[in-house]
């Protein structure tokens, strides 16, 4: 099993190597170094497959069996050569705010200075107004979280669940409604690979690790950000969430609720959802970005296109 070497990476990888060995299979994980391991270039510059392409080529060769990724790390196109076996359970999607002394968005005075290295990220925080002073920032969470404890920064936001996989969700100060900060699409998943044709695998992996609902939702949210052609570099974010619903008759069914949100060329942010069925969660997606696009959202060409 295929994994980069970040202590996040290690993580996640380590998850899923238990999952399988409960489930009685051996298990070897081997690390892979990535160009996106060894740079500190923003990712805008150095191109959005620079954490995965690398795993993908030895899975592909066959030196690893399996690759596990963050999810919201890889490209939307699929790889020829690799199957997406599972989704498993996803984990708290939504973004998270590291702050000196314990402070919430809110309680920012205006001036005061916030990490990210996310245009998404960036863009969200502009929109609510409160007068921050946005940052770059890259590196891992460990020295991201570190400039604020070094007192260089007031605050930094991350994914939860890249915090809460380091076992540090106790240094959150204030975990990020949607409804101000929509996660990038598929954050808080992971996606596990492995070779078209190895059936063997794909099957053992599938059927221990894959978890539906949280593959309808990314399913959902990857549609939407291919439809809009964004590279990782773009401001797009979107949730979707299973819900609860009641047909004709009154009875409960379960249906796929997904938020968006997309920037026009002014750099202004469009916010937009739509509900659709469990099955057509691609459908629902590639719509609600046609929906983004009517309104005037840009047409966004990522790093590498
Ligand atoms: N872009 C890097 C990256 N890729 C996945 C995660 C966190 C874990 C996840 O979202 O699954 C992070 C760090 C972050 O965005 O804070």
């Amino acid at each position: 099993m295929g994994t980069r070497g970040s202590a996040l990476a290690l993580a996640q990888t380590g998850t899923v190597a238990d999952a399988l060995r409960a489930a009685g299979a051996e298990v070897e994980i081997v690390v892979v170094k990535t160009p996106g391991d060894l740079s500190d270039a923003p990712i805008a510059q150095i191109g959005i497959g620079v954490f995965t392409s690398a795993l993908r080529d030895a899975l592909a060769r066959g030196e690893i069996d399996v690759a596990v990724h963050s999810y919201k790390d890889l490209p939307t196109a699929q790889d020829p050569r690799l199957v997406l076996a599972a989704v498993p359970q996803r984990e708290d999607p939504r973004d998270a705010l590291v702050a000196r002394d314990g402070l919430t968005l809110g309680e920012l005075l205006p001036g005061s200075k916030v990490g990210t290295g996310s245009p998404r990220r960036a863009a969200q925080l502009e929109a609510l107004g409160l007068g921050l002073d946005i940052v770059p920032l890259r590196g891992n969470v460990d020295s991201r979280i570190g400039r604020v404890r070094s007192g260089e920064l007031d605050a930094v936001v991350l994914a939860r669940a890249g915090i809460s996989r380091l076992g540090r969700a106790d240094e959150i100060t204030e975990t990020l409604e949607p409804i101000q900060m929509l996660p990038a699409p598929a954050q808080g998943a992971l996606a596990v690979e492995c070779r078209v044709g190895d059936v063997d695998t794909e099957h053992l992996i599938q059927s221990t690790l894959d978890d539906s609902a949280s593959r309808a939702a990314v399913t959902a949210e990857r549609a939407m950000l291919a439809a809009l052609e964004a590279g990782c570099s773009a401001p797009v974010g979107a949730l979707a969430d299973v819900v609860e619903d009641l047909d004709d008759e009154g009875k409960v069914v379960y249906r796929l609720s997904l938020r968006g949100v997309a920037a026009t060329p002014e750099n202004d942010l469009l916010r937009a959802s739509a509900t659709g069925d469990l099955t057509e969660a691609e459908g629902l997606g590639r719509a609600l970005a046609a929906e983004l696009l009517d309104l005037g959202a840009a047409v966004l060409s990522g790093p590498e296109a």
